[in-house]
């Protein structure tokens, strides 16, 4: 009972910055120096490189069918909301009964009992990425002892200042509630400015993800990507939040670098961004003019082929 209650004491104190609570010991601090930009790569260089593989994604006549999963999703919540309004049911009976069918919908297509076979789409993907970034990444049981998974580089080479992965998520602004959601969670990422990221494909972040995607729908065409909460990928770089942090064995190779998707980011190509906002509104812009933060992470170094993947959890600023 008392080892219990240590436990769950530990994980409470560093719930909110959850990367602390793993192997304090080996900790290594990643340490930027004072008047140096923490960008491994130009903000130019990481958008044309998104901008190159969801393009090569998008121009795949099987791809377009892996991305109209999430087309189904979404046109399953319109047909079902129109008919809610006829029967004139309440707002909140009719976004508890819209979410519940989309699941059911979501759910029997990554089971694959739909007429999509997202198994071989997902790996034809993997293919594509090899093809146009030379490598490909997958999540993998983690060479640490206790690592759980991790990320892995199956195919090819990474070279130096390549964009690896995206960190999926729901994004919350500082003063947001993430209270119940960090509970036992530990994939909330901080960002340097205090926004999380919850890259939790399970439980109540799953559904929360999944229910903000829904509110941003933009007509009927989908904004944001939705299969990184399953293991059948639209976008294989999307795994960022299985990345461990680095210990002594095993320096970091990846570091997380802060973009923002401005309106001038293809709109055709926004089905491949694993993030959404959790809030409609910021507090100076409406959503159609609000930027979305991404965090990817960007190789320090030549990766090879079946070397994991490690970021560092620590990392300073020096101001
Ligand atoms: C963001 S998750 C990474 C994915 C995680 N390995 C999993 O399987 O879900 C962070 C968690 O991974 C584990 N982890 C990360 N780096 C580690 C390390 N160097 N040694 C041991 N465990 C680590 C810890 O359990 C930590 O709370």
């Amino acid at each position: 009972m008392l080892k219990k209650l240590a436990t769950m004491w530990h994980q409470y104190k560093y719930r909110f910055v959850p990367w602390i609570a793993v192997n304090l010991r080996n900790r290594k601090l990643r340490s930027v120096p004072k008047g140096l930009s923490d960008k491994v790569i130009t903000d130019e260089v990481l958008q044309e490189c998104i901008v190159r593989f969801f393009t090569a994604l998008n121009s795949v006549n099987e791809c377009n069918r892996l991305s109209d999963i999430n087309q189904q999703i979404l046109e399953t919540g319109k047909h079902y909301s129109d008919n809610m309004r006829m029967n004139d049911l309440s707002k909140e009976s009719n976004c508890n009964k819209n979410d519940n069918l989309l699941l059911t919908k979501f759910e029997s297509i990554v089971k694959n009992e739909e007429n999509v076979d997202i198994t071989v789409l997902y790996k034809r993907n993997l293919k594509i990425m090899k093809t146009v970034l030379g490598f490909s990444i997958e999540r993998t049981a983690s060479y640490l002892k206790d690592g759980g998974y991790g990320v892995q580089v199956t195919d090819g080479t990474v070279p130096k200042g390549a964009v690896v992965a995206l960190y999926p998520g729901t994004i919350y602004e500082p003063f947001e509630p993430i209270f119940f959601q960090s509970l036992h969670n530990q994939f909330i990422f901080r960002c340097i400015d205090g926004v999380y990221i919850d890259g939790n494909d399970r439980g109540i972040s799953k559904m929360i993800y999944r229910s903000s995607a829904f509110r941003d729908r933009l007509s009927l065409e989908s904004t944001y990507d939705l299969t990184w909460l399953t293991q059948y990928l639209v976008n294989p770089m999307a795994v960022g939040q299985y990345v461990n942090n680095q210990s002594n064995e095993y320096p970091a190779n990846v570091a997380y670098q802060e973009f923002e998707i401005t309106n001038s980011f293809p709109h055709s190509l926004r089905k491949y961004l694993p993030n959404v906002h959790y809030s409609p509104y910021s507090m100076e812009s409406h959503m159609s003019e609000r930027n979305l933060r991404v965090v990817a992470l960007i190789s320090l170094r030549e990766i090879q082929k079946g070397e994991e993947l490690f970021s560092s959890y620590f990392t300073v600023v020096h101001s």
